[in-house]
């Protein structure tokens, strides 16, 4: 199981973009339309099953929120900064 990430790795491991709140790490991507931030949703729901570690999505107009926290830790681990910079990677 992964180990919990002290408050200082957090902050020196966390992407740009996003913001710790509490136990999670959090980005709101943008979108032009609800589609897109659907279609985001379905392609970052693949990463996170190859990845077998699996955000909180939230889809709106034009936006997918995304938290990230390690259930089986209690908190923030390197597991929630990897699948962060996966999602980074896909989202043009
Ligand atoms: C049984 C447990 O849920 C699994 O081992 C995986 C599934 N996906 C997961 N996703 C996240 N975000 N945290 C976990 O601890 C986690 N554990």
């Amino acid at each position: 199981m992964a180990d919990l990430l002290s408050d200082d790795e957090i902050a020196d491991r966390l992407p740009a973009d996003w913001d710790r709140e509490g136990d999670e790490i959090v980005r709101v991507y943008e979108f032009d339309d609800y589609l897109g931030a659907s279609g985001f949703l379905a392609a970052a729901a693949g990463v996170a099953e190859d990845a077998w570690h699996h955000p909180e999505m939230t889809v709106r107009w034009g936006e997918c929120e995304v938290r990230l926290t390690t259930h089986d830790a209690g908190g923030i681990t390197g597991n929630d900064i990897d699948m962060a910079e996966r999602l980074d990677g896909i989202y043009d």
